[in-house]
C-alpha cells in the first residue's frame, strides 16, 4: 500500500445484486455508493450515486453476471475518476457470506483463501458463488491491490458449543461439517456496538438482542459483545421467517415432499429458499406491499404478517432466557430499520418483560440510532441502522494499514 492511499472499495455481493460504496477512510468520506440488482433477469439496473456533488445515474438491461456488473460499477467509477486504477485505492473489501470455521478474522485473499471459500459452495449456495466471482472480477482489475474478504460467519464463531451443534449423530455432523455458523454477522457486530454507545455503555458489560430484518433476517444473542446464540443454522435458511425463506420448519416437511410430492432435493432447496417465506404466504416479500396490502383487506398478507411476527416473539423469548438480563432490544436493517408495524407488534404483549414501545417515538423516521422505548422502560428497544459496507471497510482498512 503506497503512503497516499486511503481509499477503500466495499463489494456486498449478494445472490443476484451488489451493493458498493467507495469510502476515503482518513476522512470517512463516502465518495460513491451505488447498488446493481436483478444480475442475470430481465429489467437488471445499476443506480450510481456520486458524492460530491454529482447527479444519480442509472444504467439498465445488460448485466448478464456479477462479472459483468462488476465492470460496469468500475467503468462508473472511472467516469467520476474514481477508478479502479486510481493510485488511492489501498484495498478492496469484500463481504464473503460462508466463512465455515476457517475464517474468524477479516483475511487478505489469496488463492489458497479463494480455494476455501470455494469448498465452502455447498453450504452458502446463492451467496458464496456471487462473493466469488466479485472477488475473482475485482482480482483481474487490479492485480496488484490487497484484497481483503469480511465474513458473515466470523462473530458468530464466539458461540458455545451447545447453542453451535445439532443434537445430530455426532459423527455425522464432524463429518460433514454440519453444524450452526450463524450469517450477517458484520451486522450483528457493528450494531451491537453502535447500539451499546447509543445506551452510553460499555459493549464489554452490555447484553442485547438484536433483529436484523432484511430480505434475509437473523436474530442474536449478544452478551458482552459477543454472540452467543444466532438464528440462522448450517445455511442463511434456518430461523425467522424471510422475504423467500422459511426459516425454521420441522424437517420431516422434506422428507414429506420428496416422498409424497414427487419434488427432489433441489426443487425442495428452491421452495424453501426462494419460494418460501413472505412471498409464499402472500405473493410479495417486500414489506411495504404488504403493509399496503393490509390496509386494503388483504387476508393472505394479514396472515403472512402475522406468522412474520409471531416467529420474531418466539426468537425475542428464547434470547431472553438464553441472556438472563437483557439491556436493550434492538432494529436493523430494510425492515427492521423502516416498519414501524413490525416493531410494535412483535413487542405488544410483553410488558410483563420489561419491553414496551413508544408509539410516538416508535413512528419517527430516521436515519440515525434512536430508542423507541418510554423514558425509564426496564429494558431499552432501540433502532439502530446498520452498515455492513463501513464496517467492512473498516476491517479491510485496519489490516491493510497493518501489514
Ligand atoms: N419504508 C419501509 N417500510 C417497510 N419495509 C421496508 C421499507 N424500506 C425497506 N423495507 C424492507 O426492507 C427489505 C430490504 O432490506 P435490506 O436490509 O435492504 O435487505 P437486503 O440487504 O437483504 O437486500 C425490503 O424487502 C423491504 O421489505
Ligand atoms: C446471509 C444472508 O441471508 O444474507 P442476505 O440477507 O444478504 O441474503
Ligand atoms: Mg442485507
Amino acid at each position: 500500500m503506497t503512503a497516499a492511499a486511503s481509499r477503500v472499495l466495499v463489494l456486498n455481493s449478494g445472490s443476484s445484486s451488489v451493493k458498493y460504496q467507495l469510502l476515503d477512510m482518513r476522512t470517512l468520506q463516502r465518495l460513491a455508493t451505488g447498488l446493481v440488482e436483478r444480475i442475470g433477469e430481465e429489467g437488471a439496473r445499476l443506480v450510481h450515486t456520486p458524492l460530491n456533488g454529482g447527479a444519480e445515474r442509472e444504467r439498465t438491461g445488460e448485466f448478464a453476471d456479477h462479472a459483468a456488473a462488476l465492470r460496469a460499477v468500475a467503468e462508473e467509477l472511472s467516469a467520476d475518476g474514481l477508478g479502479l486504477d486510481s493510485p488511492e485505492l489501498a484495498a478492496i473489501g469484500h463481504r464473503v457470506v460462508h466463512g465455515g470455521l476457517s475464517f474468524t478474522e477479516p483475511t487478505v485473499i489469496d488463492e489458497e483463501v479463494l480455494t476455501e471459500i470455494e469448498r465452502l459452495v455447498p453450504l452458502a449456495p446463492l451467496h458464496n458463488p456471487a462473493n466469488l466471482l466479485g472477488i475473482r472480477t475485482a482480482r483481474e482489475l487490479r492485480p496488484d491491490l490487497p484484497q481483503v474478504a469480511v465474513f458473515d460467519t466470523a462473530f458468530h464463531t464466539t458461540m458455545p458449543e451447545y447453542a453451535a451443534r445439532y443434537a445430530l449423530d455426532a459423527k455425522t455432523a464432524d463429518a460433514h461439517r454440519i453444524r450452526r455458523y450463524g450469517f450477517h454477522g458484520t451486522s450483528h457486530a457493528f450494531v451491537s456496538r453502535a447500539a451499546a454507545a447509543l445506551l452510553g455503555k460499555d459493549p464489554g458489560e452490555t447484553n442485547l438482542i438484536v433483529l436484523h430484518l432484511g430480505n434475509g433476517a437473523s436474530a442474536s444473542a449478544v452478551r458482552g459483545g459477543s454472540c452467543v446464540d444466532t438464528s440462522m443454522g448450517l445455511t442463511p435458511l434456518e430461523g425467522l421467517v424471510m422475504g423467500t425463506r422459511s426459516g425454521d420448519i420441522d424437517p420431516a416437511v422434506i422428507f414429506h415432499l420428496m416422498r409424497n410430492a414427487g419434488m427432489d432435493a433441489g426443487e425442495v432447496d428452491d421452495l424453501l429458499n426462494k419460494r418460501s417465506g413472505l412471498i409464499g404466504l402472500c405473493g410479495a416479500n417486500d414489506m411495504r406491499e404488504i403493509q399496503r396490502r393490509i390496509e386494503e383487506g388483504d387476508a393472505a398478507a394479514r396472515l403472512a404478517f402475522e406468522i412474520y411476527v409471531h416467529r420474531l416473539k418466539k426468537y425475542l423469548g428464547a434470547y431472553y432466557a438464553v441472556l438472563g438480563r437483557v439491556d436493550a432490544v434492538v432494529f436493523t436493517a430494510g425492515v427492521g430499520e423502516n416498519a414501524a408495524p413490525v416493531r410494535e407488534a412483535a413487542l405488544s404483549g410483553l410488558e410483563g418483560l420489561g419491553l414496551e414501545v413508544d408509539a410516538e417515538l416508535n413512528a419517527v423516521r430516521s436515519k440515525e440510532p434512536r430508542l423507541i422505548s418510554p423514558a425509564g422502560a426496564r429494558v431499552a428497544v432501540a433502532v439502530v441502522p446498520t452498515d455492513e459496507e463501513l464496517e467492512i471497510a473498516h476491517q479491510t482498512y485496519a489490516l491493510v494499514s497493518a501489514e
